[in-house]
């Protein structure tokens, strides 16, 4: 069989041309249950055709904020766009119903239809649609083929793996060529390697489709390897919005640096003292001149890079921490070694050889004497100009 691209296929089977994708604009969004407020005013504009990625710890409204987009929860405030279109506002004067959003939708349980094959599965969106029996099997066959499930199109769910489950939940949902794809935790079911071919599939059909994709995880990973944008949520409200190399290489607060990275970089809790820095018995550098002249309750955050740290059995003096060995992992060519500093924090330290050390062993941690940010106490970066 010859490849043909989409268009060829969108061509010459005469679908409907269904290509596209929408803008997303979300404006001081809020969701409140009762008492609680699972989502408090947020606020997120992307371009058509991104990969949004909501990352976030459990319970910060990540999955509110998906189930809104979809049209499952009504806000209580705010507004939502696709492309030039309101979908729903919170005062209630636009609501879209889920069906009419062109938005498609994957959980982490699949959810298929178990007394239909997969074709059926699949091609059930389109006969809702009311398309047109020729329709139907055409795309059906072009969904197939893009998740690569072409063989197993007469099966039922539950005589295939889960992995598969996933794919045929994906190519359902794509079926209908939705502008918007929305996804919830869709690999957290998947082990360890699958979840990894799955990510790449998922990018796949992301750029074939051309649509603009939101993604609900609490996997720093996926969101550093998947997104366009990451909307990094914690307590309703977002943290920090940015690329992933922006919120890696400049994390706006001690949570977004502690959150993002392998390792995330470290945070070490230091008193100011007449214009220095320390913590555990150690200098750690002088105090920035904004803290210096700040509210005065003399706590700085310092950050320190996982490769900025320096951490060997021998190390004593200026500068070293009296650290205990936790654990070390190979990571690319080199070794990330675990310590609990002396208050119980895990510090994560890189360097090029394993250390000859068990679990408990003590060792010496050598903070470098300018951290490479610096966070107040309530956790927001200070920009002293003196950051690296
Ligand atoms: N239907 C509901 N009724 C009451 N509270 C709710 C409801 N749905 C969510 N919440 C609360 O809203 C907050 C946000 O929940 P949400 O499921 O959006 O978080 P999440 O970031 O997706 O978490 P997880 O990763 O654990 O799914 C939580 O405190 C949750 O308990």
């Amino acid at each position: 069989m010859t490849p043909t691209t989409d268009t060829d296929r969108a061509e010459r089977t005469g679908m409907r041309s269904g290509a596209s994708s929408a803008s997303l604009a979300i404006t001081d969004l809020r969701k409140d249950f009762g008492g609680t407020t699972a989502v408090d005013g947020i606020s997120i504009d992307v371009p058509a055709g991104s990969f949004l990625v909501l990352l976030g710890p459990s319970g910060c409204g990540k999955t509110t904020t998906l189930r809104m987009l979809a049209g499952l929860e009504n806000p209580t405030g705010g507004e939502i766009r696709f492309g030039d279109r309101v979908i729903a506002r919170g005062d209630g004067t636009e609501l879209v119903a889920p069906a009419e959003r062109e938005a498609g939708l994957v959980f982490q349980s699949y959810a298929l239809w178990p007394h239909k094959t997969v074709r059926q599965n699949i091609e059930w969106p389109l006969t809702v649609a009311k398309w047109s029996r020729a329709d139907r099997r055409s795309r059906g066959d072009e969904v197939l083929s893009l998740l690569a499930i072409a063989e197993l199109a007469d099966r039922y769910p539950g005589e295939i793996s889960g992995g598969q489950q996933q794919r045929v939940a994906i190519a359902r949902m794509i079926a209908p060529q939705p502008k918007v794809l929305l996804f919830d935790e869709p690999l957290s079911n998947l082990d360890a390697r699958l979840r990894v071919e799955t990510r790449g599939e998922l990018m796949r059909v992301h750029r074939s489709t051309g649509a603009t994709s939101v993604y609900v995880t609490h996997d720093q990973v996926e969101a550093m390897t998947m997104a366009t944008h990451i909307a990094l949520m914690k307590d309703g409200r977002i943290e920090q919005f940015g690329t992933p190399r922006e919120l890696l290489e400049s994390p706006r607060t001690a949570f977004a640096a502690t959150f993002i990275g392998t390792p995330p970089a470290n945070i070490v809790e230091c008193r100011v003292h007449d214009g220095r820095l320390r913590a555990y018995g150690v200098d750690c550098g002088a105090a920035p001149s904004v803290a210096a002249d700040g509210d005065g309750d003399g706590v700085v955050r310092a950050m320190y890079r996982a490769s900025s740290l320096a951490a060997s059995e021998e190390a004593t003096g200026p500068g070293v921490v009296a650290a205990t060995f936790a654990d070390q992992v190979p990571m690319a060519d080199r070794w990330v070694i675990g310590v609990d500093l002396p208050d119980g924090t895990r510090a994560h330290v890189s360097r090029d050889t394993p250390v000859g050390l068990l679990p408990g062993d003590g060792l010496g941690v050598r903070l470098p004497s300018e951290p490479d940010a610096y966070f107040d106490a309530a956790g927001e970066r200070l920009d002293t100009g003196e950051n690296r």
